[in-house]
């Protein structure tokens, strides 16, 4: 491997670290601690598991952990109740919806009903819209991280080429509006995309955020290039044991990389500990 690792559990240790004390001033000064309350609908164990994690690291950096956790079937009027709830306690300043949500709920109506000055996965069309015109508001947690990674990694990147595979709301396409707003040259890629190859065999930065394992091949990558690997995918083991692997074939996109993210260890802390730091702008914001 000739590329350098960015570790993202010990970067997103440090911001952690970081949003803590912020947080024990926050308190002192407004005599209370920042409040972020999770709603998680359904049994997908994944989604069980980030839950916990979050409920665990927003008390680990000393601000209030609210959760709710509500059967598959739960009515989405029911969920609009709770987030209206939610939106009108004062001890709340961080509000966010796991997803997936269950498909019979509309998550578009789901994250518009959450007040945007609440909205810590920055997912709301007020939020959207102000990262998309460069503004300051709340910026969703996974980008918010790559984008932590990719600066420190390469320092400022005005005129870096770069192409994000996925056009998801929660990644692909802030993180192409994050990219934009730094001055780098960014194709936004997807599964239409013709000659995908091609588009990244051009690029500086890659921001892989398909869910597809190893679909990003090691001899596609430029060398030097950043590669940023968002997938989480778990496979099956011949042992009957399971493992996490990324979008990107690491080994072989590591012996020509500049920075590679690994899977698990790279992108995927960072999602928590830029939640926390939302979090607390949002509490700052509120107060
Ligand atoms: N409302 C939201 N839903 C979802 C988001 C989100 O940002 N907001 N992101 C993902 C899941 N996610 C947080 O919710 C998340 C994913 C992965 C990790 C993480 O730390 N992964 C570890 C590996 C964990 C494991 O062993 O399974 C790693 O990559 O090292 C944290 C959070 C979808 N839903």
């Amino acid at each position: 491997m000739s590329a350098q690792l960015i570790d993202g559990k010990a970067r997103a240790a440090a911001l952690r670290a970081e949003v803590a004390q912020g947080v024990a001033a926050f308190t002192a000064a407004h005599g209370r601690a920042p409040g972020l309350t999770v709603v998680l609908v359904g049994d997908d164990p994944a989604s069980a598991v980030y839950v916990g994690s979050k409920g665990k690291a927003t008390r680990e950096a000393g601000m209030v952990s609210g959760e709710y956790r509500l059967p598959a079937d739960t009515a989405e009027a029911d969920l609009l109740a709770l987030i209206a709830q939610l939106n009108a306690d004062p001890a709340v300043d961080g509000i966010l919806v796991q997803m997936p949500l269950p498909r019979h709920i509309d998550s578009d109506r789901v994250i518009a009903a959450i007040d945007p000055a609440k909205d810590v996965d920055g997912l709301h069309p007020v939020n959207t819209g102000l990262l998309v015109s460069g503004r300051k508001g709340l910026v969703p947690c996974t980008p918010s991280g790559c984008m932590l990674l990719i600066t420190e990694a390469m320092g400022n990147i005005a005129g870096a080429e770069a192409v994000v595979i996925g056009r998801s709301i929660l990644v692909g396409k802030p993180m192409a509006a994050l990219l934009t707003n730094a001055s780098a040259t960014v194709t936004l890629a997807h599964s239409r995309t013709r000659d995908l190859a091609a588009h990244v065999a051009r690029a500086d930065i890659v921001v892989a955020a398909v869910g597809i394992p190893n679909m990003v091949q090691g001899d596609w990558i430029k060398p030097g290039a950043c590669v940023i690997d968002v997938g989480i995918n778990r496979i099956a083991l011949p042992d009957g044991k399971s493992r996490l692997i990324g979008d990107v074939d690491f080994a072989a996109a590591a012996s020509r990389a500049g920075w590679i993210t690994p899977v698990p260890g790279g992108v995927g802390p960072m999602t928590i500990a830029c939640l926390l730091a939302n979090t607390l702008a949002a509490a700052h914001a509120r107060a």
